[in-house]
């Protein structure tokens, strides 16, 4: 390969592992560029190096993708060489053959490579929507706000973390592994939606604890070491929730993605910021920092107007410039920073 050339593969190819290990849609690939390195090299090595980068990253081997998505990918990268060379690259045929093999689980795995050289795997659901709840996989506004928050470690070292709303668990557990929270409370209030979440936490590592507020909980559980923060999964419903409830989470930091849908759910979460202004710490209500995908304007519109209404001062948190993880990049995101 010429220097230039290499130069190129180089950046397409975290570009193909970031999608593929996070199954972004296909259509976001860079495949123009990658059909341009194809027309000007000779050898198979590019292609190797994708299928090493993708289908045969030790994370997709350990925590496969869905079969489909594979099967897909494989056929568009095969598409790709037979468009440019003649021979046929046994390599991608015995992969292809290997994932058609293979049958197709209700769960798929997403993976998302983090700065410090970890990483976080969620099981998620295959369908956007499945069990009635849009928790069973990651939204868009998780990886803005996990992105925002890994670049702003301070917001979060040595507190303790509630999330409202957590889903499959992604902002949650990229603020574990690098931000060092003293404590993090993952919460949500659909049983499968827990119940996966639980898997996740597990799945990437972390312990968990018995939930702060449930009376069953034994004290020698508070017990952690400096490392890593003490993590709790709770069932919490922000229609039925209380206010000492709350209270006993103690969080200096309240954070929550993608909960602004539709108008029931925005006025539910007013509710409970509001609940939760009440919830001092050292005579202070937490800070609270909720992130959404702009997709209906008066939706948003609503949550300021009925944040002004409940008297909760807010202010746009600055857009961040450093993209780590493959989100649709058309999309308008926003992070509200909430004055309690
Ligand atoms: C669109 S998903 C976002 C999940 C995750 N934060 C993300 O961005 O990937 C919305 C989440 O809010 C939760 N949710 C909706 N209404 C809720 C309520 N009243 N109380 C608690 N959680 C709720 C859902 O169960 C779901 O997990």
């Amino acid at each position: 390969m010429a220097p230039e050339e290499s130069t190129e593969a180089v950046s397409l190819l975290p570009s193909f592992e970031r999608r593929f290990l996070a199954t972004r849609a296909l259509r976001s690939f860079p495949w123009q560029s990658l059909e341009e390195k194809l027309r000007d090299s000779s050898g198979p090595e590019l292609l190797l190096d994708i299928l090493q980068k993708t289908v045969k990253h030790p994370l997709c081997v350990k925590h496969p993708p869905s079969v489909k998505y594979a099967r897909c990918f494989l056929s568009e990268l095969i598409r790709k060489h037979e468009a440019v060379h003649t021979e046929p690259l046994d390599e991608l045929y015995e992969a292809l053959a290997e994932v058609l093999m293979t049958t197709e689980p209700t769960q798929c795995h997403r993976s998302y490579l983090l700065p410090s050289g970890d990483s976080v795997t969620l099981s998620e659901s295959t369908a956007i929507i499945s069990h009635g709840t849009t928790g069973l996989v990651t939204w868009d506004a998780a990886l803005y706000l996990a992105e925002w928050a890994m670049q702003n470690p301070a917001a979060f070292a040595h507190r303790t973390v509630l999330e409202l709303g957590s889903g499959a668990g992604l902002t949650g557990l990229a603020i574990c592994k690098t931000c060092h929270p003293s404590a993090y409370i993952f919460s949500d209030c659909h049983s499968c939606v827990l119940e996966q979440l639980r898997g996740n936490i597990l799945l990437n590592g972390l312990s968990l604890e018995a939930d702060v507020t449930d009376p069953a909980r034994h004290p020698e559980h508070n017990t952690c070491n400096s490392e890593s923060p003490r993590v709790t999964v709770a069932q919490l419903d922000w229609d039925v929730v209380t206010a000492p409830q709350l209270a006993a989470f103690q969080p200096d930091v309240v954070i929550a993605a993608d909960v602004l849908y539709c108008p029931e759910t925005v006025l539910s979460l007013v509710r409970v910021l509001q609940r939760l202004s009440a919830c001092l710490k050292n005579q202070q209500a937490p800070d609270a920092y909720i992130a959404f995908t702009v997709r209906n304007p008066e939706t948003c519109q609503l949550f300021t107007s009925e944040l002004g209404i409940a008297g909760i001062p807010w202010e746009a948190v600055p857009h961040h410039d450093q993209k780590l993880f493959p989100y649709e990049e058309h999309s308008e995101m926003a992070i509200l920073k909430v004055t309690l």
